[in-house]
């Protein structure tokens, strides 16, 4: 009787997500409840007092600080939890994929004034991309973790994308933006954005220049989301914490 409980149940079972394709080139696919309340909050429980000022990739692959991306960042260590939000997310793209194609997954927290310039998920630096780096990022998830109620800005913008059309989609893309600066959509806890980062040219899979994203600055409340990447191949288990 004294056997502590676990917070959340073991077995891995999944929310009922409903999905929309946004765009079929690059393939874009809106979700929505790709995370119940229960996983938002352990993802921010587990990670609290562990954030550090984001890093991005310059040309040379080095990993620096940069105005570009004033957010905060944190890897999440694999559990019980983490590890049933990865299997969603191999599911969700192939009943084949094997877990050692995801990338730690990363928590970026922004509060008032952070955003996170036009960038790329895949790299444009091979030495990133190596095969012990299991290529390069084929596709992404961006998931908001949890928006502060009241939040404006930190929105997701593509800008080379257009925004659909119809009325029922303003919930979740930002049908006040102009037409002109493409598609953005709008955080909503719990949410998430999937879209292929690679394109076959020729026989040969490429990045996508059209998968080029913002995080919009937050411009009241504060936004913490997380990226899931995975790899054309196996990331190296030096790559993957274990
Ligand atoms: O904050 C966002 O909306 C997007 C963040 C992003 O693109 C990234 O972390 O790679
Ligand atoms: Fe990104």
């Amino acid at each position: 009787a004294d056997r502590q409980q676990p917070i959340l149940n073991d077995e891995c079972s999944h929310p009922a997500y409903t999905v929309h394709i946004v765009a079929t080139s690059p393939l874009v696919i809106y979700i929505s409840d790709f995370l119940t309340n229960a996983e938002r909050e352990h993802l921010l429980e587990v990670t609290k007092g562990t954030f550090s000022n984001s890093a991005v990739a310059d040309s040379s692959g080095a990993q620096g600080l940069q105005q570009t991306r004033t957010s905060k960042s944190t890897s999440v260590a694999p559990d019980s939890v983490v590890d049933c939000i990865v299997s969603r997310a191999l599911s969700f793209q192939s009943p084949s994929l094997h877990p050692s194609h995801v990338e730690p997954l990363q928590l970026v927290a922004y509060s008032q004034n952070q955003s996170y310039h036009f960038h790329t998920d895949w790299f444009t630096n091979p030495s990133l991309a190596s095969p012990s780096h299991g290529g390069n990022r084929i596709s992404s998830f961006f998931v908001y973790v949890d928006v502060a109620p009241g939040t404006t800005g930190g929105g997701t913008n593509f800008p080379v994308l257009n925004a659909p059309h119809g009325e029922e989609w303003c919930k979740t893309v930002d049908c006040d933006a102009q037409w002109e600066d493409g598609l953005t959509f709008r955080p909503v806890s719990g949410n998430a954005i999937f879209w292929m980062n690679m394109v076959d040219e020729g026989g040969e899979m490429v990045g996508d220049e059209r998968t080029l994203h913002a995080g919009l600055p937050v411009t009241s409340g504060s936004k913490v989301g997380m990226n899931i990447w995975t790899r054309e191949g196996s990331l190296g288990s030096e790559y993957r914490g274990v």
